[in-house]
């Protein structure tokens, strides 16, 4: 596996104090391994702020990886529009920054969280490092509202750890300046690899029969678009006897009625509660396919050597589909029944799109992290702008 080079702590800096703020279990998995390195290293305190936008989830998922929250914000009121949310954050962020006043705040992906957590920091003139940047789909409602979230924090962060290439020439491209954006690799796979090397067990339901790992729970699928994605499944389960599906169902609400509702009756279709992170993995590595409307397991699964069949018309993460490994099906129920039959009667297509490729990363995405946030913080004084060298890295 190809090394990140290592960069030299020739001298020391002065001591950093970072906030990595997390809402949601994604994005705990994510920036786990980056808090891990950060606790790591003699120059730098981490603290992680937890929002409390999933609730139940994110205190699984930290405590999974052993993590436990520094400050936690919790939400009397019970209103979870995506503006509740963010108003409510940004309110509430300000504040804890305020008290902090860390030297630097980071956050992942694109969820409201992340959002609220770059506005919060721009307000208090924190430098704001965004881990996963420059993801972009070609429109600014698909997903939704996570492409607005990412590119509206592409604005004003102050370090872009992009996972990819061509996700950097993405924010290059929106006038980001080049010497703030890092190609890092995504943080998954090293979560990924990490898990996946303690060889997990897979679930006792999967025993020998072709189990397809189902997840979905995009906001932008629910209602009739869900509705014929999983009627598509299950036509196609129905009339396969040697294929299951394994679906562990997210709690929302519209997730989880679309899936009793539709998937319900089948004796070779389980519905299970969302699993732990290993319990995951070991699920992925025992499947036959994964079927999915998460941008996670579009990383995750081409890493394992599965094919993914993904339930959108569109994905920020277009090169596993380059690769030939990841399929955009839609989710009209018709198409999502032609590619499970296609998959399942070609011996020759399947074995094409099960192959390890790794266009997302090596495992070392958060050591090059670390290393180009000492970079900034040994050369830049406090609260300025980044000025820092783009690491290039052969995947
Ligand atoms: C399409 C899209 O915009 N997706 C965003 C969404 O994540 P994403 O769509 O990946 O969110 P999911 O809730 O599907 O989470 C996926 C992660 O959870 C794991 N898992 C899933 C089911 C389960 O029962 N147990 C379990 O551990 C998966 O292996 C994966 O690592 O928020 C992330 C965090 O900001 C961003 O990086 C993604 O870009």
């Amino acid at each position: 596996m190809h090394q990140p080079p290592q960069v030299q702590f020739s001298h020391s800096i002065p001591f950093r104090t970072f906030l990595i703020v997390v809402g949601t279990r994604p994005e705990v998995i994510k920036v786990a391994p980056v808090v891990r390195r950060l606790r790591s290293v003699s120059w730098a305190s981490v603290k992680i702020v937890a929002s409390g936008q999933q609730r139940e989830l994110l205190g699984q998922t930290l405590a999974e990886f052993d993590l436990k929250p520094d400050v936690t914000i919790s939400h009397r009121d019970a209103s979870s529009g995506p503006a509740q949310v963010a108003s409510r954050l940004i309110h509430r962020l300000d504040r804890i920054f305020g008290e902090e006043k860390p030297d630097c705040v980071l956050a992942q992906g694109d969820t409201t969280t992340a959002y609220a957590a770059s506005v919060a920091s721009f307000y208090r003139k924190i430098p704001f490092a965004h881990i996963e940047a420059g993801l972009r789909t070609s429109e600014l409602d698909a997903p939704f509202p996570e492409e607005f979230h990412r590119r509206s924090i592409a604005v004003s962060a102050t370090l872009h750890f992009a996972p990819t290439s061509a996700a950097a020439r993405n924010l290059i491209d929106e006038n980001v300046p080049k010497d703030s954006v890092v190609v890092s690799g995504n943080t998954v796979i090293d979560s990924l690899l990490e898990v996946a090397a303690t060889k997990p067990s897979p679930p006792p339901e999967f025993g020998s029969r072709r189990m397809i790992l189902l997840t979905a729970h995009r906001r932008e699928n629910f209602g009739s678009k869900l509705r014929d994605a999983l009627t598509g499944v299950r036509a196609f389960v129905d009339l396969t006897p040697d294929v299951g599906v394994y679906f562990p169902v997210h709690p929302n609400p519209n997730a989880r009625e679309a899936a009793i509702e539709i998937l319900a009756g089948n004796p070779r279709i389980h519905l299970v509660e969302p699993l732990g992170y290993r319990e995951m993995v070991a699920a992925i590595q025992n499947s036959w396919c994964v079927v999915t409307d998460s941008g996670g397991l579009q990383e995750e699964a081409p890493a394992l050597a599965k094919p993914v069949l993904v339930l959108r018309d569109l994905t920020e993460r277009p090169e596993a589909v380059a690769s030939g490994v990841v399929e955009l099906v839609g989710t009209s129920r018709e198409g999502v029944f032609r590619s499970l039959d296609a998959l399942h009667k070609s011996p020759t297509k399947y074995n094409q799109m099960a192959r390890p490729v790794f266009p997302y990363g090596d495992g070392h995405a958060s050591r090059r992290i670390v290393d180009a946030l000492y970079r900034h913080f040994s050369t830049a004084p406090q609260r300025q702008d980044a000025s820092i060298a783009a690491l290039q890295y052969a995947s």
